[in-house]
């Protein structure tokens, strides 16, 4: 065997969280090509045998030895090949490790033990792991591997270390999941090692979705450049999965990576919206379920996520049910019956007025003497999700909620109503990047979108006032400050956790900003009971963002 050339097989793969013989599967039959192609290694990512996050599960002890039970049985069917790089948990001593498992000649060979341990943003593994000592490299033929796992190549330390002791190059096993421009930081930090230590670096993602995150995949080589810098020499497309066999050859300069694939990068409007179709489509298909259905307003929200539903799984399973009042308008009658038809998705009509009515009269002896208010509204909002519900238990297909992050943010929606259902696509979407998103897609397609091609959401919805119809003539401009002012203050009080004089002193009205710091704080408690939905930004409600329900505190001005 040659000693001055290596292939190295990269498995850019989707794992699914718990599954330990369908994860063991992947990797054998990516271990199959591999060998194929002639490599010495294949490398899959961090905690690829348990997929990633495994949140408390990864503390029981049955769960982990099954998980270790799989990773030494792969070792042995994979006896007789290349070596395996893969992640999984490791306990020993009363430790629980982040670890990177090694498997050559039918045995694991070595183990790598994950040193920084993220738990900021979304992450918590402080709280499941033990730190490990920095691992030194492990060889693999003529080559001697640094592994940081993931957040270990995000510090310099690790790295170096490796380095001194031995590397001659770094393969980052990863769990990293997207969030806008994502990719840039990624590369900022693995740039920073390659220049530091000098060493090629091979950095390996998952790919596909687990609760509320992406994994995007993204992965990429950088070779060290001749007058310090760095090159990158391979670079594999976001969202899909893919193996690439990489080829070093030794040089008088140490070991470096031919060029390869030079996968192009979407811009982010394309890579958010693949990430919200993506997240629809694997938290179905891991959840076993195929069909979903939505209440079709007429309005800008319903039809995005009617759309993003379509592109997710076809429209021939995507259900939409126009459920009209006396304040439902035309206009939204017929724009909801041309998204539909637009999409190819059928539509179906219920009327709430009876049931609204027999609501009425069955509360009419204790509401004596009151006046409407919000109360009425919601009753309509409780009435639709209820007929939903009702729908989704008797033909199996799960309710999708429509509320963008600006109305999650200020509890612009009814608990029990427009929020009932079990997945929410646009979760994460400012009602402000809703316009622009319906726009992109309208004017974009991709292969991987099941809906079909062109103008599928009616320019009209687009452009009309946003209102909630729950009485006459409303508009939500009525109760909320415009959006994009409401947008603006949301980012500040919740990306970039500024303070109302911060915001005030951007110009904002004072008044305004107060408003909506109350209608913030106050609906923690409604985002607590609120569906999931895929993480595209950086502060998404639910992991990244983690406050009391209960809570008295408010900023000063
Ligand atoms: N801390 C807490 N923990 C648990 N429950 C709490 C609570 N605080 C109030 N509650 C309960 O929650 C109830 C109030 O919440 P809820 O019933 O939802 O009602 P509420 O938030 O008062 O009203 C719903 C709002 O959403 C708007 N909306 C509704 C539907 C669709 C849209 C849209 O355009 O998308 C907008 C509607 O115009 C209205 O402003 C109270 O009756 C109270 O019992
Ligand atoms: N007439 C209706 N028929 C079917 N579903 C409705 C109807 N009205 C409201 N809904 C459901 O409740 C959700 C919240 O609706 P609402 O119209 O009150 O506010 P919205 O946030 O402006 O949403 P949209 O932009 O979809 O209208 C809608 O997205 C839709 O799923
Ligand atoms: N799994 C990890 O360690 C991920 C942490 C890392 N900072 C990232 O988001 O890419």
């Amino acid at each position: 065997m040659s000693t001055d050339t290596f292939r190295l097989t990269i498995g850019q793969l989707n794992a699914t969280v718990g599954d330990l013989a369908g994860n063991a599967d992947r990797a054998r039959e990516a271990w199959e090509q591999a060998k194929t192609a002639g490599a010495q290694m294949l490398a899959l990512p961090e905690m690829f045998i348990t997929g990633y996050q495994t949140q408390d599960l990864v503390v029981k002890p049955a769960f982990t030895e099954d998980a270790v039970a799989a990773i030494e049985a792969l070792a042995r069917d994979c006896a007789d090949g290349p070596a395996i790089g893969i992640g999984g948990p490791w306990r020993n001593r009363g430790k629980l490790y982040n670890a990177y498992f090694i498997l050559q000649h039918g045995k694991i060979a070595a183990r790598v033990l994950k040193h920084h341990l993220p738990y900021k943003q979304l992450f918590d593994e402080m709280r499941l792991f033990d730190r490990g000592p920095i691992s030194g490299p492990y060889r693999i033929g003529p080559l001697r591997i640094g592994s940081p796992i993931c957040e270990d190549s995000w510090y310099a330390d690790v790295a170096e270390t490796l380095a001194e002791t031995g590397a001659e190059i770094l393969l980052v096993p990863n769990g990293s999941p997207y969030h806008r421009e994502k990719l840039d930081l990624r590369m900022g930090h693995m740039v920073s090692r390659v220049v530091e230590t000098g060493l090629p670096l091979v950095y390996v993602n998952l790919v596909g979705g687990q609760d509320d995150q992406l994994y995007d995949g993204a992965s990429f080589v950088l070779n060290p450049g001749e007058t310090g810098g760095c090159d990158k020499v391979v670079q594999l497309a976001p969202f899909t999965e893919e193996l690439a066999h990489l080829d070093f050859t030794l040089t008088d300069d140490g070991w470096r990576c031919e060029p390869g694939k030079m996968a192009p990068q979407p811009d982010a409007w394309e890579q958010d919206y693949n990430a919200m179709m993506l997240g629809l489509r694997e938290y179905l298909r891991k959840s076993r379920i195929s069909r979903v259905l939505l209440g079709m307003s007429g309005g800008i929200d319903s039809a995005l996520v009617a759309t993003i539903a379509a592109d997710a799984i076809g429209p021939d399973n995507v259900r939409c049910v126009m459920l009209p009042s006396e304040y439902t308008s035309q206009g939204s009658l017929d724009d909801a019956t041309d998204c539909a038809k637009r999409l190819g998705v059928r539509l179906d009509t219920v009327h709430i007025e009876g049931a609204r009515d027999a609501v009425g009269d069955a509360l009419a002896h204790l509401m004596e003497g009151t006046k409407p208010d919000t109360t009425e509204e919601n009753i309509q909002s409780r009435l639709r999700g209820l007929m939903l519900m009702a729908i989704s238990n008797k033909f199996g297909e799960m309710l999708l909620t429509t509320g963008n992050k600006s109305e999650v943010a200020v509890g612009y929606a009814t608990i029990y109503g427009d929020m009932a259902g079990g997945y929410n696509p646009i979760k994460d979407l400012y009602k402000t990047r809703v316009f622009q998103t319906c726009r992109w897609r309208n004017e974009n397609h991709r292969d991987w979108m099941m809906g079909p091609k062109g103008e599928v959401i009616p320019p009209r919805i687009i452009s009309k006032p946003p209102s909630a119809e729950l009485r006459p003539d409303q508009k939500d401009e009525d109760s909320l400050p415009p959006y994009d002012i409401l947008d603006a203050i949301l980012e500040g009080l919740v990306e970039k956790d500024q303070s109302l004089s911060d915001l005030v002193a951007q110009g904002f009205e004072e008044e305004t900003v107060k408003k909506v710091e109350t209608l913030l704080y106050g609906s923690e408690w409604k985002r607590y009971q609120a569906a999931p939905g895929p993480r595209i930004s950086t502060k998404a409600f639910w992991l990244d963002r983690r406050y009391p329900l209960v809570n008295r505190w408010r900023d000063r001005l």
